[in-house]
Order: C-alpha cells, then sequence, then structure tokens
C-alpha cells in the first residue's frame, strides 16, 4: 500500500476521478468534501471525511487521523460566470479555504501538495498556445483566485518545505471509460452535458454563448480534456513530488482547440441524432480561445493523454448521461 491521500473536493467531478486513479496506482483516497457541490456516491475507492475548508479544526482532525503522505486540493468554487456575479464568495471560499489546508498542512508537516488550478489564470489572450511560462492575466474572480492560491503555495512552499505541483486544467470532459462516475453539477453549466441533456430532450436547446468571436466560426475555442486523462496526471505529479523531484507547473490539455460548433457537429457524428441549438448572446467572462502546450507534462511526467478525442470524450460523457447518475 502507498499510503493515504488527503483528497479535498473529492466527491465531485475530477476529484473523484482522481481517487479512482489514485486507488488503481495503490493509493488510499481519504476524501475530505462539504457535498456542497459533491456526491457521496461518488465516493467508492476510500473513506469520505465530510467537512468544510473553512473549518480549520475539522481539517487538523483530518490530518491527525488519517496522517496522509499528500494532499490533493480539489475543493473550491469553479465558475465563471458565477464568480463574475458574486465575487466575494469565489475570493472568501477560495482563498480561506486553501489557506486553512495550507496552514494544517504545514503544522502537520504534509509535505507533498498538489492544487488543481486552471487554464483561467491566463485571461483572453489572443488565441496563442499558452505554455506554463506564459503571463497570468485573469479577468474574472475565478480565475483570480486560483492564481492567488499558485501564489501562496509558492510562499507555503519557501518558508515550510512544502514541495507542490500546480496543474493548469484547461476543459475537462467526458466520464469515468468504464462508466462508474461522471460529470454532474446542480445545476449544469458546461457544455456538453448541456448539450447531451438537449440530445436527449432534457432541455429544449443548448444555447450557444457568442458566435462573434474572433475565431474561424465565431464560436470560442476550448481545448477539451479527457477526465481520465486528467486524473492519470494527477498520479504521476504525486509520483514525481514522491520521488523528491521538487515543484512543477504543468498544463493539463492536448494542444488542440475545438470550437463550440465543432463539438456540436462531433456530437452529431457519436450520438446520430441533432443538437437543438439557440444562438444567445456571449456570457460575460469567457475568453474567445483557451488552448495549451501540454508538452511539459508529456515531457516531465511521461504523460499521455490516450482518451482525449473529441469522439471518446462525447462519448463517454454520453454514455453517463444514460444512466440514472448520482441521486436518482
Ligand atoms: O450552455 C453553454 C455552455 C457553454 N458554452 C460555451 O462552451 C464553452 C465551454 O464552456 P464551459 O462552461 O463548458 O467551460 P468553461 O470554458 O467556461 O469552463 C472551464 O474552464 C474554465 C476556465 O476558463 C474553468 O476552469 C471551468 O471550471 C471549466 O469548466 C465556452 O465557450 C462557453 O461559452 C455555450 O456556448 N453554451
Amino acid at each position: 500500500m502507498a499510503g493515504k491521500v488527503l483528497v479535498t473536493g473529492g466527491a465531485g467531478y475530477v476529484g473523484a476521478h482522481a481517487c479512482k486513479a489514485l486507488a488503481r496506482a495503490g493509493f488510499t483516497p481519504v476524501v475530505f468534501d462539504n457535498l456542497s457541490t459533491g456526491w457521496a456516491e461518488a465516493v467508492k475507492w476510500g473513506p469520505l471525511v465530510r467537512g468544510d475548508l473553512m473549518d480549520r479544526a475539522a481539517i487538523d482532525a483530518a490530518l491527525a487521523e488519517h496522517r496522509p503522505v499528500a494532499v490533493m486540493h480539489f475543493a473550491a468554487l469553479s465558475l465563471v460566470g458565477e464568480s463574475m456575479r458574486d465575487p466575494g464568495r469565489y475570493w472568501r471560499v477560495n482563498i480561506g479555504g486553501a489557506l486553512n489546508l495550507l496552514e494544517g498542512c504545514a503544522a502537520a508537516g504534509v509535505r507533498n501538495f498538489v492544487f488543481s488550478s486552471t487554464c483561467a489564470t491566463y485571461g483572453d489572450q489572443d488565441g496563442v498556445l499558452l505554455t506554463e511560462e506564459t503571463p497570468q492575466r485573469p479577468i474574472n474572480a475565478y480565475g483570480g483566485s486560483k492564481l492567488a492560491i499558485e501564489g501562496m503555495l509558492r510562499d507555503f512552499g519557501a518558508a515550510f518545505g512544502i514541495a507542490h505541483v500546480i496543474f493548469r486544467y484547461f476543459n475537462v470532459a467526458g466520464a469515468d471509460p468504464e462508466g462508474e462516475i461522471g460529470e454532474q453539477h446542480r445545476p449544469e453549466t458546461h457544455l456538453i452535458p448541456l448539450m447531451l441533456d438537449a440530445v436527449a430532450g432534457r432541455r429544449p436547446a443548448l444555447s450557444v454563448f457568442g458566435t462573434d468571436y474572433p475565431t474561424p466560426d465565431g464560436t470560442c475555442v476550448r481545448d477539451y480534456v479527457h477526465v481520465a486523462d486528467l486524473a492519470e496526471a494527477h498520479v504521476l505529479g504525486l509520483r514525481h513530488l514522491m520521488q523528491g523531484r521538487g515543484n512543477g507547473v504543468f498544463c493539463l490539455g492536448t494542444g488542440r482547440g475545438f470550437s463550440v460548433r465543432e463539438v456540436i457537429e462531433a456530437s452529431r457524428a457519436v450520438t446520430n441524432r441533432e443538437v437543438p441549438v439557440l444562438i444567445a448572446g456571449r456570457r460575460p467572462g469567457d475568453a474567445a480561445a483557451l488552448v495549451s502546450s501540454s508538452s511539459r507534462a508529456v515531457q516531465e511526467l511521461g504523460w499521455e493523454p490516450r482518451h482525449s478525442t473529441l469522439r471518446q470524450m462525447i462519448g463517454d460523457a454520453w454514455a453517463w448521461a444514460q444512466k440514472p447518475g448520482f441521486g436518482a
């Protein structure tokens, strides 16, 4: 047994897939989650500690009881649009939670930390391929709060010897290829599950947010990465830390962007059904194009994004969309 890993937000979409990957690699994921957006049913590979990151005593108790070899920090508010409407909540919850967790780790002697950051820290950069060295200029409170936590990690790393890996996710999509878990948000705001809901007739149509962006077809371009590939990168990042290879920052995307219209086209090919579409205005906070260069993760961690074709991401999400889902 490779040891326990405290996984904050492990009942959520990305966190739960990371737990499955950790368990497969021999670790025991201990989920710390307040279930505000996560699902107890998604916690299948280790214990669930129901707790809130705003409660420092609850963090200390979990660290003392489980003595993890590492912490993976997924728990956060993560909706761009919501962060534009209610920035205070994003700054309070994301920063306050991370600060409590890092102070808890420093006190408990946790020395390995993996953090979920985001391409939203880059802001709108005119379609350039984003690398780990690209200057970060967030244009929404969500991205701003995640960038601040990256800075917090550097300071705690230097002061307390907390080795850390920062992953900047691009657009996470798909579901567990074995169908055990998948994407389910309340409310749902993400493109692919909303599109598949419209295909399945569970909502009248997909609203396309903006057709006047400076992109080839006028709709936003994103770099979609399969959640199972993303989860695997976390195991590689953890091994990197446990082998003493030092701090790292890695973009997790595929280097290839797809427009909203291209995603809709791919859905037709996978499901053999039309997507009912409604053209709507731009959504505040959206960048025109966010595409990564994932070459550092591939070269330094040996990451292989094997599942990240649009076809498989939509196919796995479609299979998941036809199951009863959590809370059914
Ligand atoms: O009903 C919808 C939903 C989305 N979109 C468009 O589809 C693209 C993808 O939108 P998502 O909401 O699926 O994803 P985001 O790019 O907004 O968000 C993702 O990237 C963000 C960083 O930009 C955060 O990391 C966030 O957590 C993550 O889900 C965007 O261009 C959006 O405008 C639509 O047209 N209609």
